[in-house]
């Protein structure tokens, strides 16, 4: 552990020290892991704000998430025989990654694997739009969730498909990891992989999810643009942290064809994306253009992976580097 991470210890509550599973610090960004075994709701609630009192204040941080886990005695996570988890994350909003998710499940689909896709994206869930699922509700047996079928092969839950629209954003982390773990433990046999839509950003609710589920490997989403890029690194540094191996990077939205006369432009630069990945060291996964019938045909319920068109290829490109590495870390 480096040494500011030691001297930020010392600033925690004494009951927080007790508590503490992990506290990493990369780049201002404080990663708190802590045991909160025995605790209420509100016990879980003061300690949060009170470690977050703490560190938001010291020199040099900039961010600081919690997760709070159960018992500390509870056995270490075991090798699952379960579905293996891919989380698709983003830095920032917007980018495009839940089209990505729901093109990869479809995708991974028609190379062949058993695929499940859970729309963590709690507070702005879009795949009941995307996998034109939108007002159909699971049902549930043994207390667990049934996921959805589509026609596409994919299973999937999201909290759209559980709440009204809009409803969600009310919640608070403790109700939003809640729900989040009931889509995860639902009825997932028969599943190869799982591909997560987390939401956006690299926050509580990420963390929790990727504690207590941890993922297998993570797919980062970004457009080309400098500022995006500079959320995509905060993102590869959280699943660093996290020990979530990195899969590779996506750069969408990443040259712009003309619907009107076929000419690419680059709207949001090129590249981008592909150079940071080859500086961070993970792997590029590929290019995904910017291209009016992709929004169109996902407005529409359509995942343009189903199809063999330009846009359908692209998604497939990604989804075979996904397929291998799934394949090569089995
Ligand atoms: N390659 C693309 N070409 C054209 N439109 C795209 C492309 N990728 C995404 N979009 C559109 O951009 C918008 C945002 O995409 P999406 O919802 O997937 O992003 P997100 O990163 O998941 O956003 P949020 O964080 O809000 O959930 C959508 O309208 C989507 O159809």
């Amino acid at each position: 552990m480096s040494a500011d991470a030691e001297a930020l210890k010392t600033l925690l509550p004494e009951d927080a020290k007790r508590r503490l599973s992990t506290l990493l610090e990369r780049q201002g960004a404080v990663t708190v892991v802590l045991d909160a075994g025995g605790l209420d709701q509100l016990g879980r609630d003061k300690l949060e704000i009170a470690v977050k009192a703490a560190l938001r204040g010291a020199e040099g941080v900039s961010e600081v998430r919690v997760a709070l886990t159960a018992d500390k005695a509870e056995p270490a996570p075991v090798p699952r025989n379960g579905p293996r988890i891919i989380a698709v994350g983003s830095g920032k909003g917007g980018v495009g990654k839940s089209t990505l998710s729901a093109n990869l499940a479809v995708a991974l689909a028609r190379l062949g694997l058993r695929v499940g896709l859970v729309d963590a994206d709690i507070y702005g869930p879009s795949q009941p739009r995307l996998m034109a699922s939108e007002g159909r509700k699971p049902t549930a047996h043994d207390e667990k969730l049934v996921p959805l079928d589509t026609q596409w092969g994919v299973r999937m839950l999201s909290v759209g498909n559980l709440v009204e629209p809009g409803r969600a954003v009310a919640w608070r982390g403790p109700m939003a990891g809640g729900a989040l773990g009931q889509l995860m433990d639902a009825h997932w046999d028969n599943t190869d992989v799982i591909v997560i839509d987390l939401p956006p950003g690299t926050g509580d609710v990420q963390l929790t999810m990727v504690q207590k589920h941890k993922p297998d490997g993570a797919v980062i989403v970004s457009t080309p643009q400098d500022l995006a890029l500079i959320d995509a690194t905060r993102a590869m540094n959280f699943f660093e942290q996290t020990r979530v191996p990195v899969i590779g990077m996506v750069e969408n939205m990443s040259g712009y064809v003309c619907p009107h006369c076929g000419e690419e432009s680059d709207p949001f630069g090129h590249g981008g994306a592909q150079d940071m990945a080859v500086k961070g060291g993970v792997a590029f996964l590929g290019h995904i253009p910017l291209d009016l019938a992709i929004r169109q045909e996902s407005d529409a319920g359509r995942p343009p992976a189903a199809g063999d068109t330009a846009q359908g290829q692209a998604f497939m490109a990604v989804a075979r580097k996904v397929a291998d590495w799934l394949e090569q870390t089995a």
